[in-house]
Protein backbone atom coordinates (compact mmCIF):
# COMPACT_ATOMS: atom_id res chain seq x y z
CA UNK A 1 0.00 0.00 0.00
CA UNK A 2 1.27 3.49 -0.55
CA UNK A 3 2.43 5.74 1.81
CA UNK A 4 2.56 9.17 0.63
CA UNK A 5 4.63 11.56 3.27
CA UNK A 6 0.84 13.65 2.80
CA UNK A 7 -1.04 10.91 4.57
CA UNK A 8 -3.72 12.68 7.20
CA UNK A 9 -3.69 9.98 9.96
CA UNK A 10 -2.99 6.88 11.34
CA UNK A 11 -1.82 5.08 14.58
CA UNK A 12 0.89 5.04 16.64
CA UNK A 13 0.67 2.63 19.48
CA UNK A 14 -2.43 3.35 21.37
CA UNK A 15 -2.40 7.33 19.95
CA UNK A 16 -4.75 8.68 16.84
CA UNK A 17 -1.06 10.59 14.90
CA UNK A 18 -3.58 13.52 12.86
CA UNK A 19 -1.48 15.84 10.33
CA UNK A 20 -2.70 19.28 11.28
CA UNK A 21 -3.90 20.65 7.67
CA UNK A 22 -4.94 23.86 9.22
CA UNK A 23 -1.23 24.46 9.28
CA UNK A 24 -0.22 23.59 5.90
CA UNK A 25 1.91 23.81 3.48
CA UNK A 26 4.01 25.49 5.75
CA UNK A 27 4.31 24.22 8.84
CA UNK A 28 3.99 20.45 9.50
CA UNK A 29 2.65 19.38 13.11
CA UNK A 30 1.21 16.22 14.08
CA UNK A 31 -1.18 16.03 16.99
CA UNK A 32 -1.21 13.44 19.06
CA UNK A 33 -5.01 12.13 19.86
CA UNK A 34 -5.07 9.63 22.69
CA UNK A 35 -8.96 10.22 23.79
CA UNK A 36 -12.33 10.27 21.61
CA UNK A 37 -12.67 14.11 22.42
CA UNK A 38 -9.45 14.82 20.86
CA UNK A 39 -10.08 13.41 17.69
CA UNK A 40 -13.55 15.22 17.53
CA UNK A 41 -12.06 18.47 18.39
CA UNK A 42 -9.31 17.80 15.32
CA UNK A 43 -12.64 17.15 12.89
CA UNK A 44 -14.67 20.25 14.39
CA UNK A 45 -11.74 22.71 13.67
CA UNK A 46 -10.76 21.22 10.33
CA UNK A 47 -7.02 19.62 11.52
CA UNK A 48 -8.49 16.80 9.61
CA UNK A 49 -10.89 17.37 7.09
CA UNK A 50 -12.42 15.96 3.93
CA UNK A 51 -15.24 13.42 3.92
CA UNK A 52 -13.35 9.96 3.59
CA UNK A 53 -10.61 11.32 6.17
CA UNK A 54 -13.29 12.55 8.64
CA UNK A 55 -14.56 9.18 8.72
CA UNK A 56 -11.64 7.57 9.62
CA UNK A 57 -10.85 9.93 12.37
CA UNK A 58 -14.33 8.98 13.15
CA UNK A 59 -13.45 5.21 13.14
CA UNK A 60 -10.34 5.68 14.77
CA UNK A 61 -11.84 7.77 17.64
CA UNK A 62 -14.40 4.98 17.61
CA UNK A 63 -11.52 2.49 18.61
CA UNK A 64 -9.78 4.61 21.31
CA UNK A 65 -13.38 5.56 22.70
CA UNK A 66 -14.05 1.64 22.83
CA UNK A 67 -10.57 0.82 24.63
CA UNK A 68 -11.37 2.90 27.55
CA UNK A 69 -15.01 2.21 28.25
CA UNK A 70 -14.91 0.88 31.59
CA UNK A 71 -17.95 -2.38 31.59
CA UNK A 72 -18.11 -5.65 33.50
CA UNK A 73 -20.19 -6.52 31.09
CA UNK A 74 -21.04 -6.82 27.63
CA UNK A 75 -24.07 -5.37 27.72
CA UNK A 76 -23.05 -2.33 29.45
CA UNK A 77 -20.41 -1.86 27.07
CA UNK A 78 -22.11 -1.75 23.92
CA UNK A 79 -25.11 0.35 25.48
CA UNK A 80 -21.65 3.01 26.38
CA UNK A 81 -19.84 2.08 22.82
CA UNK A 82 -23.38 3.34 21.38
CA UNK A 83 -23.19 6.28 23.14
CA UNK A 84 -19.81 7.28 22.01
CA UNK A 85 -20.66 6.67 18.48
CA UNK A 86 -23.70 8.79 18.42
CA UNK A 87 -20.90 11.52 20.21
CA UNK A 88 -18.79 11.35 17.33
CA UNK A 89 -21.45 11.00 14.47
CA UNK A 90 -22.53 14.56 15.00
CA UNK A 91 -18.90 15.80 14.85
CA UNK A 92 -19.43 17.12 11.31
CA UNK A 93 -23.08 16.78 9.44
CA UNK A 94 -22.73 17.08 5.98
CA UNK A 95 -20.53 14.35 4.93
CA UNK A 96 -21.67 10.90 4.38
CA UNK A 97 -18.42 9.21 5.28
CA UNK A 98 -18.57 9.77 9.09
CA UNK A 99 -21.92 8.18 9.31
CA UNK A 100 -21.10 5.52 7.49
CA UNK A 101 -17.79 4.30 9.44
CA UNK A 102 -19.50 4.97 12.88
CA UNK A 103 -21.94 2.46 11.65
CA UNK A 104 -19.30 0.34 10.54
CA UNK A 105 -17.40 0.11 13.78
CA UNK A 106 -21.06 -0.37 15.39
CA UNK A 107 -21.81 -3.41 13.33
CA UNK A 108 -18.64 -4.97 14.78
CA UNK A 109 -20.61 -5.30 18.20
CA UNK A 110 -23.22 -6.35 16.83
CA UNK A 111 -21.98 -8.89 14.51
CA UNK A 112 -20.11 -10.63 17.15
CA UNK A 113 -22.64 -11.74 19.61
CA UNK A 114 -20.83 -13.75 22.29
CA UNK A 115 -17.63 -12.03 22.47
CA UNK A 116 -16.26 -10.99 25.60
CA UNK A 117 -15.13 -7.06 26.13
CA UNK A 118 -11.31 -7.08 25.46
CA UNK A 119 -11.80 -9.14 21.99
CA UNK A 120 -14.55 -6.95 21.07
CA UNK A 121 -12.15 -3.64 21.93
CA UNK A 122 -9.67 -5.66 19.62
CA UNK A 123 -12.17 -6.30 16.77
CA UNK A 124 -13.02 -2.50 17.29
CA UNK A 125 -9.59 -1.27 16.70
CA UNK A 126 -8.70 -3.75 13.93
CA UNK A 127 -11.79 -2.25 12.39
CA UNK A 128 -10.50 1.37 12.41
CA UNK A 129 -7.05 0.04 10.72
CA UNK A 130 -8.90 -1.98 7.90
CA UNK A 131 -11.08 0.90 7.12
CA UNK A 132 -7.77 3.04 6.46
CA UNK A 133 -6.58 0.39 4.13
CA UNK A 134 -9.86 -0.23 2.04
CA UNK A 135 -10.55 3.77 1.66
CA UNK A 136 -6.70 3.95 -0.56
CA UNK A 137 -7.66 0.52 -1.86
CA UNK A 138 -10.70 2.44 -2.99
CA UNK A 139 -9.24 5.43 -4.26
CA UNK A 140 -6.73 3.54 -6.04
CA UNK A 141 -9.72 1.68 -7.86
CA UNK A 142 -11.23 5.11 -8.61
CA UNK A 143 -8.16 6.52 -10.03
CA UNK A 144 -7.76 3.43 -12.38
CA UNK A 145 -11.45 3.96 -13.62
CA UNK A 146 -11.27 7.78 -13.51
CA UNK A 147 -8.60 7.69 -16.11
CA UNK A 148 -11.07 6.80 -19.29
CA UNK A 149 -12.48 9.95 -18.71
CA UNK A 150 -9.35 12.00 -19.10
CA UNK A 151 -7.99 12.52 -22.40
CA UNK A 152 -4.33 12.84 -23.41
CA UNK A 153 -3.13 16.46 -22.37
CA UNK A 154 -6.21 17.11 -20.63
CA UNK A 155 -6.60 20.74 -18.63
CA UNK A 156 -8.24 19.76 -15.52
CA UNK A 157 -9.86 21.94 -13.19
CA UNK A 158 -10.26 20.87 -9.58
CA UNK A 159 -11.77 22.30 -6.36
CA UNK A 160 -10.93 22.31 -2.75
CA UNK A 161 -8.78 19.50 -1.83
CA UNK A 162 -9.98 15.90 -2.81
CA UNK A 163 -6.27 14.43 -2.52
CA UNK A 164 -4.33 12.23 -0.20
CA UNK A 165 -4.96 14.98 2.44
CA UNK A 166 -8.77 14.16 2.13
CA UNK A 167 -8.60 10.46 2.71
CA UNK A 168 -6.58 7.98 4.03
CA UNK A 169 -3.98 8.11 1.55
CA UNK A 170 -4.12 8.72 -2.63
CA UNK A 171 -7.36 10.96 -3.10
CA UNK A 172 -10.80 10.59 -5.03
CA UNK A 173 -10.42 13.21 -7.61
CA UNK A 174 -6.91 13.73 -7.37
CA UNK A 175 -6.71 9.98 -7.42
CA UNK A 176 -7.99 10.04 -10.70
CA UNK A 177 -5.25 12.65 -11.63
CA UNK A 178 -2.98 10.83 -10.21
CA UNK A 179 -3.26 7.43 -11.68
CA UNK A 180 -4.47 9.72 -15.64
CA UNK A 181 -0.76 11.69 -14.45
CA UNK A 182 1.19 8.59 -14.44
CA UNK A 183 -0.04 7.26 -17.68
CA UNK A 184 0.22 10.92 -19.19
CA UNK A 185 2.46 13.48 -18.09
CA UNK A 186 1.41 16.01 -20.56
CA UNK A 187 -1.49 16.96 -18.54
CA UNK A 188 -2.33 20.08 -16.67
CA UNK A 189 -4.36 21.09 -13.90
CA UNK A 190 -5.40 23.88 -12.52
CA UNK A 191 -6.87 24.38 -9.08
CA UNK A 192 -9.03 26.58 -7.43
CA UNK A 193 -7.90 28.19 -3.80
CA UNK A 194 -11.37 27.50 -2.50
CA UNK A 195 -12.18 30.33 -0.34
CA UNK A 196 -12.65 30.90 2.89
CA UNK A 197 -10.65 27.94 4.30
CA UNK A 198 -8.51 27.96 0.78
CA UNK A 199 -7.77 23.78 0.50
CA UNK A 200 -6.75 24.68 -2.93
CA UNK A 201 -4.16 26.93 -2.25
CA UNK A 202 -2.56 25.66 0.50
CA UNK A 203 -3.82 21.76 0.37
CA UNK A 204 -4.39 20.68 -3.27
CA UNK A 205 -1.66 22.69 -4.98
CA UNK A 206 0.61 21.56 -2.14
CA UNK A 207 -0.45 17.59 -3.22
CA UNK A 208 0.71 18.59 -6.65
CA UNK A 209 3.64 20.21 -6.43
CA UNK A 210 4.78 17.58 -4.28
CA UNK A 211 3.87 14.75 -7.12
CA UNK A 212 5.63 17.50 -9.63
CA UNK A 213 2.05 17.67 -11.41
CA UNK A 214 2.03 20.46 -13.80
CA UNK A 215 -0.46 22.82 -11.99
CA UNK A 216 -1.58 26.08 -11.62
CA UNK A 217 -3.85 28.44 -9.02
CA UNK A 218 -6.47 30.36 -9.82
CA UNK A 219 -9.15 32.71 -7.46
CA UNK A 220 -12.56 30.57 -7.23
CA UNK A 221 -13.52 33.94 -9.36
CA UNK A 222 -11.31 32.64 -12.26
CA UNK A 223 -12.88 29.96 -12.90
CA UNK A 224 -15.79 30.90 -15.53
CA UNK A 225 -13.69 32.71 -17.45
CA UNK A 226 -11.43 30.31 -17.71
CA UNK A 227 -13.87 27.81 -18.96
CA UNK A 228 -15.50 30.81 -21.61
CA UNK A 229 -11.92 31.34 -23.14
CA UNK A 230 -11.67 27.43 -23.73
CA UNK A 231 -9.12 26.66 -21.08
CA UNK A 232 -10.53 23.81 -19.39
CA UNK A 233 -11.60 20.50 -20.81
CA UNK A 234 -13.15 19.14 -17.75
CA UNK A 235 -13.89 19.63 -14.25
CA UNK A 236 -13.24 16.68 -11.27
CA UNK A 237 -14.28 16.99 -7.85
CA UNK A 238 -14.54 15.72 -4.84
CA UNK A 239 -17.80 14.92 -2.82
CA UNK A 240 -19.28 15.14 0.87
CA UNK A 241 -22.75 13.11 0.27
CA UNK A 242 -24.50 11.58 -2.93
CA UNK A 243 -27.98 11.38 -2.72
CA UNK A 244 -29.81 8.55 -4.48
CA UNK A 245 -30.48 10.58 -7.40
CA UNK A 246 -27.28 11.72 -7.85
CA UNK A 247 -27.55 15.22 -6.30
CA UNK A 248 -24.18 15.81 -4.84
CA UNK A 249 -23.27 17.90 -1.78
CA UNK A 250 -19.45 19.24 -1.92
CA UNK A 251 -17.61 22.28 -1.08
CA UNK A 252 -19.57 25.79 -1.04
CA UNK A 253 -19.03 26.85 -4.60
CA UNK A 254 -19.03 23.37 -6.52
CA UNK A 255 -22.49 23.59 -7.70
CA UNK A 256 -21.66 27.46 -9.21
CA UNK A 257 -18.79 25.46 -10.79
CA UNK A 258 -21.03 22.81 -12.53
CA UNK A 259 -23.58 25.08 -13.82
CA UNK A 260 -20.06 27.50 -15.63
CA UNK A 261 -19.04 24.19 -17.00
CA UNK A 262 -22.61 22.99 -18.22
CA UNK A 263 -22.76 26.26 -19.67
CA UNK A 264 -19.28 26.07 -21.27
CA UNK A 265 -20.02 22.27 -22.69
CA UNK A 266 -17.14 20.98 -20.10
CA UNK A 267 -17.88 17.72 -18.55
CA UNK A 268 -17.91 17.96 -14.70
CA UNK A 269 -17.03 14.39 -13.10
CA UNK A 270 -17.65 13.52 -9.29
CA UNK A 271 -15.36 11.10 -8.12
CA UNK A 272 -16.06 9.41 -4.92
CA UNK A 273 -16.15 5.85 -2.81
CA UNK A 274 -19.41 4.35 -2.11
CA UNK A 275 -19.10 5.38 1.62
CA UNK A 276 -20.27 8.75 0.00
CA UNK A 277 -23.56 7.86 -1.28
CA UNK A 278 -26.68 8.12 1.04
CA UNK A 279 -28.89 5.79 -0.49
CA UNK A 280 -31.71 6.85 1.86
CA UNK A 281 -31.96 10.43 0.49
CA UNK A 282 -33.96 10.38 -2.62
CA UNK A 283 -32.40 13.58 -3.18
CA UNK A 284 -30.12 16.45 -2.58
CA UNK A 285 -32.52 18.82 -0.38
CA UNK A 286 -32.46 17.09 2.70
CA UNK A 287 -28.77 17.06 2.72
CA UNK A 288 -27.85 19.00 6.19
CA UNK A 289 -25.75 21.56 5.14
CA UNK A 290 -22.94 22.60 7.73
CA UNK A 291 -22.78 25.89 8.77
CA UNK A 292 -19.46 27.53 9.82
CA UNK A 293 -18.20 30.34 11.97
CA UNK A 294 -18.72 33.81 10.30
CA UNK A 295 -14.94 34.78 11.05
CA UNK A 296 -13.98 32.73 8.51
CA UNK A 297 -15.26 34.51 5.86
CA UNK A 298 -14.66 38.24 8.49
CA UNK A 299 -10.94 37.01 8.74
CA UNK A 300 -8.06 35.96 6.97
CA UNK A 301 -5.74 34.54 8.59
CA UNK A 302 -6.88 35.65 12.17
CA UNK A 303 -7.10 39.31 10.83
CA UNK A 304 -10.43 41.19 10.38
CA UNK A 305 -10.70 42.05 6.96
CA UNK A 306 -14.68 43.66 6.79
CA UNK A 307 -15.56 46.11 8.40
CA UNK A 308 -15.72 45.76 12.14
CA UNK A 309 -19.42 44.18 13.17
CA UNK A 310 -19.99 42.95 9.61
CA UNK A 311 -22.82 39.86 9.40
CA UNK A 312 -21.67 36.68 7.47
CA UNK A 313 -23.29 33.65 6.83
CA UNK A 314 -21.00 30.76 5.98
CA UNK A 315 -21.95 27.69 4.39
CA UNK A 316 -19.71 25.43 3.87
CA UNK A 317 -20.83 22.83 1.62
CA UNK A 318 -23.53 23.48 -1.50
CA UNK A 319 -25.74 20.75 -3.39
CA UNK A 320 -24.91 20.48 -7.16
CA UNK A 321 -28.04 19.37 -8.81
CA UNK A 322 -27.71 15.90 -10.62
CA UNK A 323 -28.34 17.30 -14.04
CA UNK A 324 -25.12 19.80 -14.01
CA UNK A 325 -22.83 16.13 -13.33
CA UNK A 326 -21.49 14.05 -16.56
CA UNK A 327 -20.50 10.75 -14.27
CA UNK A 328 -20.13 9.91 -11.09
CA UNK A 329 -16.72 8.24 -10.78
CA UNK A 330 -16.67 5.17 -7.96
CA UNK A 331 -14.38 2.21 -7.51
CA UNK A 332 -16.59 -0.08 -8.69
CA UNK A 333 -16.87 1.96 -12.30
CA UNK A 334 -18.06 5.17 -13.36
CA UNK A 335 -22.07 5.99 -12.95
CA UNK A 336 -23.79 7.61 -15.69
CA UNK A 337 -27.29 8.80 -16.23
CA UNK A 338 -29.53 7.86 -15.11
CA UNK A 339 -28.50 8.07 -12.14
CA UNK A 340 -30.46 6.38 -9.60
CA UNK A 341 -30.70 3.38 -11.57
CA UNK A 342 -26.48 3.59 -11.60
CA UNK A 343 -26.33 4.25 -8.16
CA UNK A 344 -28.35 1.12 -7.11
CA UNK A 345 -26.13 -1.09 -9.03
CA UNK A 346 -22.93 0.44 -8.20
CA UNK A 347 -24.48 -0.19 -4.40
CA UNK A 348 -24.62 -3.59 -4.75
CA UNK A 349 -21.69 -4.44 -6.68
CA UNK A 350 -18.95 -6.25 -4.87
CA UNK A 351 -15.73 -4.31 -3.89
CA UNK A 352 -13.11 -4.35 -6.71
CA UNK A 353 -10.80 -6.39 -7.36
CA UNK A 354 -6.99 -4.82 -7.86
CA UNK A 355 -7.65 -4.49 -11.68
CA UNK A 356 -11.08 -3.44 -12.89
CA UNK A 357 -11.83 -5.39 -16.39
C1 LIG B 1 -12.16 13.33 -0.96
S1 LIG B 1 -12.63 14.75 -0.18
C2 LIG B 1 -14.25 15.17 -0.76
C3 LIG B 1 -14.82 16.34 -0.08
O1 LIG B 1 -14.83 16.11 1.31
C4 LIG B 1 -14.07 17.63 -0.41
O2 LIG B 1 -14.24 17.92 -1.75
C5 LIG B 1 -14.58 18.73 0.45
O3 LIG B 1 -15.56 19.36 0.17
C6 LIG B 1 -13.86 18.95 1.72
O4 LIG B 1 -14.45 19.89 2.55
P1 LIG B 1 -13.76 20.22 3.95
O5 LIG B 1 -14.62 21.28 4.55
O6 LIG B 1 -12.37 20.63 3.67
O7 LIG B 1 -13.84 18.93 4.77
Amino acid sequence: MPSSPLRPIWWDGDAVMILDQRLLPHKHKVLRCTTVDDVIRAIKTMAIRGAPAVGIAGAMAAALGARTIMAADVRTFVRKFSRVCERIRSARPTGNNLSWAVDAMFAVVVENPGVDVPRLQQLIREKSQAILEEDVRTNEAIGRWGMEVVPRGARILTYCNAGALATGDYGTALGVIRAAFAADPSLHVTCCETRPFLQGSRLTAYELMAEKIPCTLITDNAAGSLMQQKKIDLVIVGADRIAANGDTANKIGTYALAVLAQANGVPFYVAAPRSTIDPLLPNGSQIPIEERDAKEVTHFYGRLVAPRGMAAVNPAFDVTPHRYITGIITEVGIIRKPFTRGIRRALEAPPPTSNPV
